[in-house]
């Protein structure tokens, strides 16, 4: 691109390139934009760079304190964006490799994640276990890490890298594995009840969502699934769950696949409920309805590590929770 416009610059127009990547999250995008941690502007090292990368701050200066504006060179900012992508992804590996740990020996995810939060020096935000991260950008951005240190010849940092998208697959894969072995090694014909569908909760974006991968092991396992999210249509979900996996043919997907309106239609008949998207309202269904309204035993997957686990327990239910031994 810079080439492009380089060769097409003369004497009365000419162009600068900058680089400026955005670190807003879904969900949050507008408090983001108004009260960014940091902005980032990368540019060429010359004097025309450097006029070019103000220009934009004093653009940014409206509504962004002057310290929170970071100049770069180029490489810096573009690397910065992967690199902040690639770390918060990391973290979050990070936590899902030590769940795994926690359901094997008795500890609990969520304490472990407390105690390690609480040193400054790690800090608390981004250890939520999970059934895993998904979304747009964290596996996008670390693929492009692994493709540029392969394409650097640097394979040993290439590997390190892939681990942390090779991690987020084993935890999806880890815990619909939970969820078969429990549910007595087969969820053929069984109902399972999926509650959420998007990538994480105040969104309906359901890129790379977690939920896409569990729903189709689900229905190559041949389970009757059912499928709730407040925010994503059903025409997305038909789209999300085609493939060469399971089948391209929405007909047949719509015999083992049913969009619902609410979490209480969904886990009217079920088997078991699955927690696969962290949504608020999930927090406040009324667990001792839903209870009666399922097939005995009354399983519940927690992939969110949301739902209050003694009290679903002291209600009926079998409750098997990410990063937590069974109990
Ligand atoms: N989604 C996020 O949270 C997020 C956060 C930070 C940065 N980003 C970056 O922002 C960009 C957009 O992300 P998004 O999630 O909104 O993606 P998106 O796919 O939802 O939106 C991209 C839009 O660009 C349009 N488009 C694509 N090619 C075009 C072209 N040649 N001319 C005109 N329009 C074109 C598409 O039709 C689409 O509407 C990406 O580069 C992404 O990496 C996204
Ligand atoms: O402790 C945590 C935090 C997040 N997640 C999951 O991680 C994924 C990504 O979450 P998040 O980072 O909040 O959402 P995105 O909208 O994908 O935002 C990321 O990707 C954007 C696009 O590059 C960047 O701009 C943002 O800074 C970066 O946070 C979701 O599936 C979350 O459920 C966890 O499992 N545990």
């Amino acid at each position: 691109m810079r080439t492009i416009l380089e060769a097409n610059s003369h004497d009365d127009i000419r162009f600068d390139i900058l680089s400026n990547p955005e670190f807003l999250a879904e969900g949050t995008a507008i408090n983001d934009l108004l009260y960014p941690d940091r902005v980032l502007i990368g540019g060429l090292q010359t004097p025309e760079g450097f006029k070019a990368q103000q220009a934009l701050a004093e653009i940014y200066e409206q509504w962004v304190p002057k310290d929170k504006i970071i100049t770069t060179n180029l490489w810096s900012s573009e690397l910065s964006k992967l690199a902040a992508n690639a770390l918060l992804a990391q973290r979050i590996s990070s936590i899902n490799a030590l769940s795994a740990i926690c359901e094997a020996t008795g500890a609990d995810i969520d304490e472990v994640a407390y105690a390690c939060g609480r040193d400054s020096r790690i800090g608390p935000k981004f250890l939520k276990a999970s059934v895993g991260f998904g979304g747009s950008c964290f596996q996008k951005d670390i693929l492009n890490l692994v493709y540029l240190s392969e394409q650097l010849n640097l394979p040993e940092v290439a590997a390190y890298w892939k681990q942390v998208v090779d991690l987020n697959e084993y935890q999806k894969k880890r815990f619909v594995s939970r969820i078969i072995k429990t549910l007595f090694n087969t969820i053929t014909n069984k109902r399972i009840a999926v509650l959420g569908f998007a990538f994480k909760k105040d969104t309906g974006d359901t890129r790379e969502s977690a939920a896409i991968t569990l729903c189709k092991d689900f229905i190559q396992e041949n389970a009757r699934i059912y499928i709730y999210d407040p925010k994503v249509s059903e025409q997305q979900i038909f789209y999300d769950l085609s493939g060469p996996e399971v089948t391209y043919d929405i007909k047949d997907l719509k015999k083992r696949v049913t969009i619902v309106q609410s979490a209480y239609e969904a886990s009217a008949n079920a088997d078991a409920i699955v927690v696969a998207t962290e949504w608020d309202e999930f927090k406040e269904l009324d667990f001792e309805r839903i209870y009666k309204s399922m097939n005995k035993p009354a399983f519940i997957f927690d992939g969110r590590l949301i739902l209050d686990a003694e009290k679903l327990k002291s209600i009926g239910f079998r409750v098997h929770t990410i990063g937590r031994a069974n109990f």
